[in-house]
């Protein structure tokens, strides 16, 4: 018997539809997909010699619309519920379609606050996107006109994608705000920036302050007549959306006494930041703000800082890690910090605290402006930490995420996607190693497709996930066989307690192991 099971997420590495049906995974050389141009001899010694499966992570199968492309958050709730949840983005969509602002008790105290009153503002911060990621455009725009028409004063903030959605998609999104605002005179747009500086997730405070002195103040960073002449402007000399430098509009004069911030995104880890400084830091302490109020959600034992959320996740509390914890296995998070949420949080379903027999160890990500001037991440670093934790052989069960194929792949450079891809290889050889040697089983898999189409047919680069499947590979002494059809990420929770001989959870989705 195994000492224990390693789950081995590469975060971002999609199988492209073409090679779904064929082996090995990466026959022909494709230039939208690195994987297949890389040197990565350890992912085709692996596909073409273990028993592997492939996974749906996108869509129904991951708890969001159908059609929708998976993501990190929405794979990594899949994969620790063990079950599909109807996850958080698709909660905003019904609350927001179905009236709920009317029988919301914040909106209605909100309203209270604001309707008639001609000196206060309500500030809507929200992604200029609709990618269903981090937030959606016509959430924002559907919290405006309500506002607007309960004749509340309505101050737009624009937070530019081009991560989640084409690197210039702004443009096409801020021609609806313009249809709304020239309906309603009561709704202006007061900033524009990319999520870059309005949503980082890795402490570089430097780009969360940058942010909200456009949005708190409306001084210190550039100005604007139109904002959709700022955005043309950007892309004129190569500043895409993601990159959009903070700017205010020129008759925008910032946050004042008695105004509220109302946040449409509803993923917590890229917005948690914006709501600390807000919160907690002096840059808005001497602004008196009414209501603090964000989609995103966190649970009874997280902090939200002082803003209420009128939006409630669904509570899992059968998660993989709390079933190790019923039965008393050690278990390990690791990953770097931009993807410490995934395989705490995330993974344990909105729960904040640690289990008491969880350790969690975060490597800092490097310090770069992009990654793909660092393809290689912290990964040697993860892989050193852990093999160490390996070999010490304290853990049952160990999640681990390597960020680099999704992180490079965003960026868009496909050269230094390459490289991720012989890092991910060589890392990967290297794990593979210490649990042989160390008796640990190992589960290989994704959360979401990314790295594998890097263009679009038109050739335009593509910083996008994809809705493509996943791969599922175990490394073992066992002789195993996989089901190979219509598996999902919620399948993988079952498969880990099969493979450690613990009862299956009813609860869950079956395993992914043929019987
Ligand atoms: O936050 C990001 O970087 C992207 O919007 C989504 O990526 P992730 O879901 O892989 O974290
Ligand atoms: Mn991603």
């Amino acid at each position: 018997m195994s000492k224990g099971v390693v789950l081995c997420i590469l975060d971002g590495f999609g199988i492209s539809h073409k090679h779904r049906l064929s082996l090995p995974l990466f026959p022909i050389q494709e230039k939208c997909n690195p994987l297949s141009i890389a040197k990565v001899p350890y992912l085709n010694h692996l596909f073409s010699t273990r028993e592997y499966t492939l996974l749906h992570a996108s869509g129904e199968h991951v708890g969001v619309q159908q059609g929708v492309m998976g993501n990190s958050e929405v794979g990594h709730t899949t994969i620790g519920a063990g079950n599909v949840v109807k996850q958080v983005g698709v909660r905003v969509e019904e609350f927001i379609s179905q009236d709920g602002m009317n029988s919301s008790a914040i909106f209605t105290q909100l309203k209270a606050k604001h309707m008639h009153n001609s000196i206060t503002d309500c500030h809507v911060i929200g992604i200029l996107s609709d990618a269903k990621v981090h937030g959606s455009i016509y959430h924002t725009l559907a919290i405006a006109e309500y506002l607007a028409k309960n004749q509340c004063n309505v101050v737009l903030h624009l937070v530019t994608d081009g991560r989640d959605s084409k690197r210039d998609e702004g443009l096409k999104m801020i021609k609806f705000v313009y249809i709304l605002c020239s309906k309603f005179n009561n709704i202006r747009i007061g900033t524009l920036a990319g999520r870059y500086y309005a949503m980082d997730r890795d402490n570089r405070w430097n780009r969360t302050e940058q942010y909200c002195k456009a949005l708190l103040y409306g001084k210190q960073c550039e100005s604007f007549d139109s904002a959709m002449r700022k955005l043309e402007e950007s892309y004129e000399v190569g500043i895409t959306d993601e990159f959009v430098v903070p700017c205010a509009n020129v008759n925008y004069n910032g946050v004042k006494n008695g105004d509220s911030i109302i946040i449409t995104n509803y993923r917590i880890d890229r917005i948690r930041q914006l709501m600390q400084l807000i919160s907690e830091r002096h840059i808005a302490e001497n602004i008196d703000i009414n209501m603090k109020i964000c989609f995103a959600p966190l649970s009874a034992d997280g902090k939200n800082f002082d803003f209420i959320t009128p939006i409630n996740r669904e509570s899992v509390t059968n998660t993989i890690g709390h079933i190790m914890q019923e039965h008393k296995i050690p278990q390990l998070r690791i990953s770097e910090t931009e993807k410490y949420a995934h395989v705490t949080y995330f993974l344990n379903c909105g729960r904040e605290t640690p289990y008491a027999l969880e350790e969690r160890i975060l490597i800092p990500s490097p310090k770069v402006p992009t990654y793909d001037l660092k393809p290689e991440m912290s990964a040697y670093e993860v892989t050193r930490v852990l093999s160490d934790s390996l070999m010490r052989g304290e853990y049952g069960f160990v999640c681990v995420n390597y960020p680099n194929l999704d992180m490079v792949g965003h960026t868009g450079n496909f050269q230094a996607a390459v490289r991720a891809c012989e890092v991910i290889d060589h890392c990967l050889r290297e794990l593979v190693d210490v649990c042989t040697r160390n008796e640990y089983e190992m589960l290989v898999c994704s959360d979401h497709g990314n790295i594998e189409e890097m263009l679009f047919s038109n050739e335009e680069i593509n910083t996008q996930h994809t809705t493509n499947v996943v791969p599922l590979c175990y490394v073992g002494n066992r002789a195993i066989t996989f089901k190979k059809q219509e598996l999902g990420l919620a399948n993988i929770a079952n498969t880990v307690l099969e493979l450690l001989h613990l009862p299956s959870e009813l609860r869950m989705r079956e395993s992914c192991i043929r019987k």
